[in-house]
């Protein structure tokens, strides 16, 4: 098992010990519900922050799989080196192998987690098993060992040109099965690995007995094991008797698996009779045939639950931001509409030292005729995950806004009608008149019923772990308002708080260091705060859409206030607010503990 396995299934073990209350809250604002909190300190793992510059596909795979940063707070206050270097929750696919693995290493699994997801917020199964879980930007492969993923990246790319955009319609059967038989590699490999376990015991007669049936071929193998598997209880207990003879199952559920794992997983795509005719000898007559077909598929049925219960958890949603605009794809990329400013400032942030905070970039791809940008699923691996998208800096418009709006008032009735449904007294008596106002207008006034003028930053929206969607900041403006907000969010969990200061203090040292933060005036850019209920915690930098370069003769500030010309866009007066207001927070949380 990996690291982030190892880590992943013990931060989940401990919340069962310990019993980690559900982040669920039905009422916001919570007014003193924060003192009824149980704040129980979890373990918090997360994985290293150290990331690829993206031109090799063997660094990034070395980069996942670095040590796990324990943020539990004794070691959160304890590791200096963390808040140095700042951590890197890389979002994980669990593979369907290890997800086997360990259901059955763990049997508590099974009991009711306080963090389970509701059963009407659970994506449509085995939408995101097929794809791998570690990135290969697209044309960058050149190792051998890489061409195969690359080819499932591509098989993967093929096979969403058959969604329809936008559609949640799945795969194509054959497809999909196909892609499966490709991601399923690993599993292949568990299994060549347990028979050799078995055949380096070669003193042991029932391993012997393994060996050879193991030579028998497959049609009969898996006839001999359905045989074995004629009586549940036996079948569970280790060992069956037949013919006199005890033979030895080696692992009952395992050995099933590795023998029938690809039936079982693609039956999850397609029961088709072809498969399950595999499993049986030519010699039966047609009633063992369908009590065999019964037990079979009854077998594969809870296979696939099981598989299903375990698959990587994804209750992806786009938060803020152009509705529709941003998809996760049947591979478990998200898709956001292109955008060249955003995509080349991507690129560049991919080899800057600014990439560990930047969803990873693969490039972009054209589906039914739309070009889309293809990010680093930043939700990946997190469990009902706590998310807040945060606007940084002072102003959300560019210059050249300004000087549109002179040249061209473009009065919008949208952005009229958005703003008196806020407030029917921020129009004008004039923009009443006319029923709308100009973009430039709207988002002034955002700006300034907002905290992003005051504070340079403002709260976009916010989902809890119950899947509730909190969008109404539009006038969370004072420091005692955005600090109670971010108890909320966090629920006063003050090594979550901690663990999110420490990822800003971090995020402030990349950005001195940054070449791409030096030349660029970011506008409209937002932070993306994630965490969950097994205390996974991150934050990233999204949306590079109206993000330019600075002009040669412009060297910006970024913490200084903005005036027309100084094109500043006040990016640290809103991260150092950030930061202060997480310290107050912190402060408050610990307080009520
Ligand atoms: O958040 P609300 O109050 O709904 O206002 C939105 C945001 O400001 C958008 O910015 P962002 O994309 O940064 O969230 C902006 O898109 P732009 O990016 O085009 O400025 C929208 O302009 P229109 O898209 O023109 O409606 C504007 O209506
Ligand atoms: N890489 C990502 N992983 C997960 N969620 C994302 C990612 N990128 C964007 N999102 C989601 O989509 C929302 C909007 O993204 P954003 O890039 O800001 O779009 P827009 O340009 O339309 O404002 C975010 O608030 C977040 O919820």
């Amino acid at each position: 098992m990996k690291d982030w396995q190892l880590g992943f299934s013990s931060s989940r073990a401990q919340n069962n010990q310990t019993g980690v209350s559900s982040i669920f809250d039905e009422n916001f604002p919570p007014s003193g519900f924060m003192k009824d909190l149980d704040s129980s300190p979890e373990r918090m793992d997360t994985l290293s922050g150290k990331k690829s510059n993206g031109s090799d596909g063997e660094s990034m795979r070395d980069a996942i799989e670095e040590s796990i940063f324990d943020f539990s707070p004794s070691s959160i206050t304890q590791s200096n080196h963390i808040k140095k270097t700042g951590f890197r929750a890389r979002p994980k696919l669990a593979s369907a192998q290890a997800v086997l693995s360990s259901k059955l290493e763990d049997p508590t699994e099974m009991q009711t987690n306080a963090c389970e997801e509701p059963e009407d917020r659970k994506p449509e199964p085995l939408k995101r098993v097929c794809m791998d879980p570690l990135p290969i930007a697209a044309g960058e492969t050149t190792k051998d060992e890489d061409v195969e993923e690359q080819k499932v990246k591509e098989g993967v790319m093929a096979g969403e040109n058959l969604v329809e955009e936008g559609s949640k319609v799945a795969l194509n059967a054959a497809t999909r099965k196909s892609l499966w038989r490709r991601k399923i590699e690993p599993r292949e490999r568990l299994g060549a690995s347990v028979e050799s376990i078995d055949e380096s015991k070669e003193g042991d007669f029932s391993n012997k007995r393994l060996h050879r049936k193991k030579s028998w071929g497959s049609r009969q193998r898996n006839t001999q094991m359905l045989g074995s598997l004629q009586d549940g209880e036996q079948y569970m207990g280790g060992s069956v008797e037949k013919d006199g003879e005890e033979e030895l199952v080696p692992h009952p559920v395992l050995s099933r698996v590795l023998f029938h794992s690809s039936a079982s997983s693609s039956s999850s795509f397609n029961n088709s009779s072809a498969e399950s005719d595999e499993v049986f000898s030519e010699n039966e007559d047609t009633a063992t045939r369908r009590q065999n077909m019964k037990k079979c598929r009854s077998w594969r049925t809870f296979l696939t639950m099981m598989q299903w219960s375990k698959r990587p958890q994804t209750s992806w949603i786009q938060l803020a931001g152009h509705q529709g605009n941003v998809r996760l794809s049947e591979g478990g990329e998200v898709l956001k509409r292109f955008c060249e400013v955003e995509a080349v400032c991507l690129q560049v942030l991919m080899s800057d030292a600014l990439c560990q905070f930047v969803p990873h970039y693969f490039g972009h791809i054209s589906q039914d005729g739309e070009q889309y940008i293809r990010l680093e699923d930043l939700l990946s691996g997190l469990k009902n995950p706590v998310i807040m998208d945060c606007k940084m800096g002072v102003r959300t418009y560019q210059e050249e806004e300004i000087s549109k709006a002179r040249s061209n008032a473009i009065v919008r009735s949208d952005m009229y009608q958005k703003m008196v449904k806020v407030d029917p007294a921020a129009p004008t008596v004039e923009e009443h008149a006319q029923r709308g106002v100009t973009k430039l207008r709207y988002l002034q006034w955002r700006d300034d019923s907002s905290s992003t003028s005051s504070l340079g930053f403002r709260i976009e929206g916010i989902v809890m772990g119950n899947g509730k969607v909190l969008r109404d900041f539009y006038k969370t403006r004072t420091e005692a308002q955005v600090t109670e907000t971010l108890l909320t969010f966090t629920r006063s969990q003050v090594h979550i708080l901690e663990a999110y200061e420490s990822r800003l203090q971090a995020l402030n040292k990349a950005l001195k260091e940054s070449n791409f933060f030096n030349r660029h005036e970011i506008i409209g850019s937002s932070l993306l705060f994630v965490h969950d209920c097994s205390s996974k915690a991150n934050i990233w930098m999204i949306d590079f859409g109206k993000t330019i370069p600075t002009p040669k003769d412009v060297q910006l500030r970024h913490d200084v206030p903005w005036v027309e010309g100084n094109r500043e866009d006040g990016y640290l007066i809103g991260l150092t607010s950030l930061i202060t207001l997480l310290g107050e927070a912190i402060k408050q949380a610990g307080e009520q503990s």
